[in-house]
């Protein structure tokens, strides 16, 4: 059997993505939010779905291990890969942004640390401003860096504010809009069109329900 392979992360994307298929009447009905399966079909046994790190995503898409992926534009910008953005989901809304205490003067400051899960985006933004910077690559826990004095500012993914307000810190500059998009290997989107298309259509079905 020929599945279509999906790739996406477990947890918020996952949930929400799977939520959009079952409105096509695609269904996972043997996954559960506990199961630690990292490969699942679908009822009808045409998707195959595997759960990877959000970052690995693209990786997977790219190699072709996967023929299509849902990933946050965040990954994307940080690590361009040879792939077809199809969809904006529009799930997974947040933004990219620097953050740090009330009034730091960033725009004034010649020189910054800066501490980062996408130390990538965060340089390039602040190269294009002319502002020197060291970047301190982290994997989580980003805000707490400017409170121990590791760094000067943070840029980091913001949805609701809470983990910057509750830890004094604010949105200095937006960077991007972020959501989660459909990408496709591009070998695949010439071998297995149809079925691709078929599964962006299944997401857009669920798309439009939600609205
Ligand atoms: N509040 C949020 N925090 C982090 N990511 C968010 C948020 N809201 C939406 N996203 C999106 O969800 C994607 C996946 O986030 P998730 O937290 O699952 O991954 P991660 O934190 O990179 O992975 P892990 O938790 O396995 O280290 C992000 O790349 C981003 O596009
Ligand atoms: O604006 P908010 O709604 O508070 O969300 C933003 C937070 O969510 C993400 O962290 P995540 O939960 O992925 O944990 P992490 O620190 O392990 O990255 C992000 O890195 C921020 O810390």
């Amino acid at each position: 059997m020929d599945y279509l392979t999906v790739a996406m992360a477990k947890g918020r994307t996952a949930d929400r993505a799977m939520d959009f298929l079952e409105k096509s009447d695609v269904r996972f009905s043997d996954f559960t939010d506990e199961s630690r399966k990292l490969v699942i079909y679908d009822d009808k046994q045409t998707i195959k779905l595997i759960f990877v790190k959000a970052v690995d995503v693209p990786v997977y898409v790219e190699n072709g291990a996967a023929d299509v992926g849902i990933v946050g534009k965040d990954v994307m910008m940080e690590d361009p890969r040879d792939v077809y953005e199809l969809l904006d989901l529009g799930i997974g809304r947040c933004k990219l942004a620097v953050a740090g205490f009330p009034g730091t003067p960033v725009d004034e400051m010649p020189f910054l640390t800066v501490a980062s899960k996408y130390p990538a985006v965060a340089k390039e933004y602040f190269d294009k401003k002319g502002i020197r910077t060291e970047m301190i690559k982290l994997n989580g826990s980003i805000e707490l860096a400017p409170l121990i004095g590791m760094s000067d500012v943070i840029v980091d993914i913001v949805e609701t504010g809470t983990t910057l307000k509750e830890n004094g810190l604010v949105v200095l500059q937006e960077i991007a809009e972020v959501s989660a998009r459909l990408i496709v290997n591009k070998a695949s989107y010439a071998t297995k069109t149809a079925d691709i298309q078929q599964f962006i259509k299944d997401m857009k079905e669920g798309l439009e329900v939600r609205a």
